[in-house]
């Protein structure tokens, strides 16, 4: 579980975050949504240490991140996933390579172990048969299993995803959607993924939490999002004619 209290963030005279508190719980797929420039970005970096906000900390199953001392970051460090927006690969690297660096970097372990992990992530992603290809020579959801493979391979507890739909088709956008919530479901771990996309809002929202310019206005799940009647959610839920007419 993660916890998060009075966040707030300003860049020079703009007050991006503002008192912004939650619960991300263990086992469950939290999601955090809003337009665009509303904060979800500057939120995620603030709770995995990327950013420090100005008030306000994050606890990792009571660890506090933001204001520890150093061996219980770097402790919290190990145990993080992220899949970043784009994936962020590294193109002189294979497949197995990319998913490998987490474990070249923090970990002592042997090349054996080392390559019967990665292949354990990478079937279980799907895509076994393709350790040996390079970036360029996979397509873009294949791209986003192995940043997924990347993520779990330190057998991360906490599990980060910003904009994991991000210029895929909307068929295979829904199955990243369905191996995330299957790794979040499967390995118990804290899932946060940020998102604009309301198939993921509808599909997967375990727990939801609006940002509208900076604060949290709204917070519920996938059962209850549709019931709302705060102004500004409504106006990002409905604002496209095909979900209005479905609503009808
Ligand atoms: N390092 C920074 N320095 C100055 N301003 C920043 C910095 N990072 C973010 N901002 C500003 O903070 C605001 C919120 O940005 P953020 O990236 O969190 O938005 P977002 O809700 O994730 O939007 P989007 O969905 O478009 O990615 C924006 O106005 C952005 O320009």
């Amino acid at each position: 579980m993660i916890e998060f209290r009075n966040i707030s963030k300003t860049f020079g005279e703009r007050k991006v975050l503002d008192d912004v508190s939650g619960i991300f719980e263990k086992g469950k797929l939290s999601l955090i949504i809003g337009g665009s420039g509303t904060g979800k970005s500057v939120l995620l970096k603030c709770i995995v240490g990327l950013i420090k906000p100005d008030v306000g900390f994050a606890l990792y199953d009571g660890r506090n991140f933001t204001e520890g001392d150093e061996s219980t970051k770097r402790e919290i460090r190990k145990e993080i996933g992220m899949l970043f927006q784009g994936s962020a690969l590294f193109d002189s690297k294979t497949v197995e390579e990319n998913v490998r660096f987490p474990l070249d970097m923090l970990t002592n372990m042997s090349m054996s172990e080392k390559m019967d992990r990665v292949y354990f992530c990478l079937k279980r992603v799907g895509l076994e048969q393709a350790g040996k290809r390079m970036p360029s020579e996979i397509s873009g959801g294949m791209k986003k299993r192995v940043g997924i493979a990347r993520a779990i391979v330190l057998n991360s507890q906490y599990l980060f995803c910003d904009e994991p739909n991000s210029g895929l088709d909307p068929l295979t956008a829904i199955r990243i959607d369905e191996l995330i919530q299957e790794i979040t479901y499967e390995y118990q771990t804290t899932t946060v993924v940020v998102t604009h996309d309301m198939n993921s809002v509808m599909g997967i929202g375990d727990y939801i939490m609006f940002l509208y310019q900076g604060k949290k206005v709204w917070e519920g799940n996938k059962n209850n999002i549709l019931e709302t009647q705060e102004p500004a959610l409504k106006e990002f839920l409905f604002c496209s004619q095909l979900i209005r007419e479905m609503r009808k």
